[in-house]
């Protein structure tokens, strides 16, 4: 019997969090993702995962399903006090990966889990450092189609790999739900996945 909905459409977070073995279901959860003006990139991603479970629970209430607890998360790659979130174009793409070149970032991922009793939050903090890239390699990487749904255009889990010299956080939150955290959250509200 599902124990938790996970509001996303994002295949990264389905494929982790079934690596938990949580019985899960996946709902709908649409937002508008466009930053305030002048928002904090961390505030900014937290509001996202708020707003994504509160619309994943709306969407569960209008349904008549089971209010089970609903999870949510986003991510953003954070570069120069830039939130850079998925490319709009190939142009974007290779802008993106122009500026993370050579260079470390920031990958910012939020939880939030809403439930009867209300929501909790967690953000996860990574820091990830790319090795130089030459344009033909920007260019041959942004022909393979993998950068497009991605914020800051790569895939840690993917070629998207090769750039990555050195990372200092979780594996897991880059690609998109960070498991230890998510383990503890899900713990909190009762879903242990490992015994104690
Ligand atoms: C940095 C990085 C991001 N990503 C992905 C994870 C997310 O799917 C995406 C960031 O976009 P998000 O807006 O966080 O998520 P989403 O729109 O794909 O899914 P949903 O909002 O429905 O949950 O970038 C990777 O797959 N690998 C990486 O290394």
């Amino acid at each position: 019997m599902t124990q938790l909905y996970l509001a996303s459409g994002s295949p990264r977070r389905k494929e982790l969090l079934a690596q938990t073995g949580v019985i899960f279901e996946r709902i709908a959860a649409p937002i508008d993702e466009t930053p305030l003006p002048k928002e904090n990139p961390r505030d900014y991603v937290l509001r996202m995962a708020v707003e994504k479970a509160e619309s994943g629970w709306q969407h569960l209430e209008a349904m008549g399903l089971a209010l089970k607890p609903v999870l949510a998360s986003d991510t953003s790659v954070i570069f120069a006090n830039e939130i850079l979130g998925k490319p709009v174009d190939a142009a974007d793409a290779a802008a993106m990966l122009r500026k993370l070149s050579g260079q470390t970032h920031e990958v910012l991922t939020s939880l939030a889990l809403k439930d009867q009793s209300g929501i909790e939050t967690r953000l996860c903090v990574s820091r990830v450092t790319f090795a130089e890239l030459t344009d033909a390699q920007i260019a041959s990487y942004i022909a393979s189609g993998e950068p497009m749904d991605k914020a800051g255009a790569y895939g840690i889990q993917g070629l998207g790999g090769v750039f990555v010299a050195h990372l200092d956080g979780s594996f897991t939150g880059v690609m998109g739900l960070p498991l230890h955290d998510t383990a503890a959250l899900l713990a909190k509200h009762g879903l242990g996945i490992l015994a104690d």
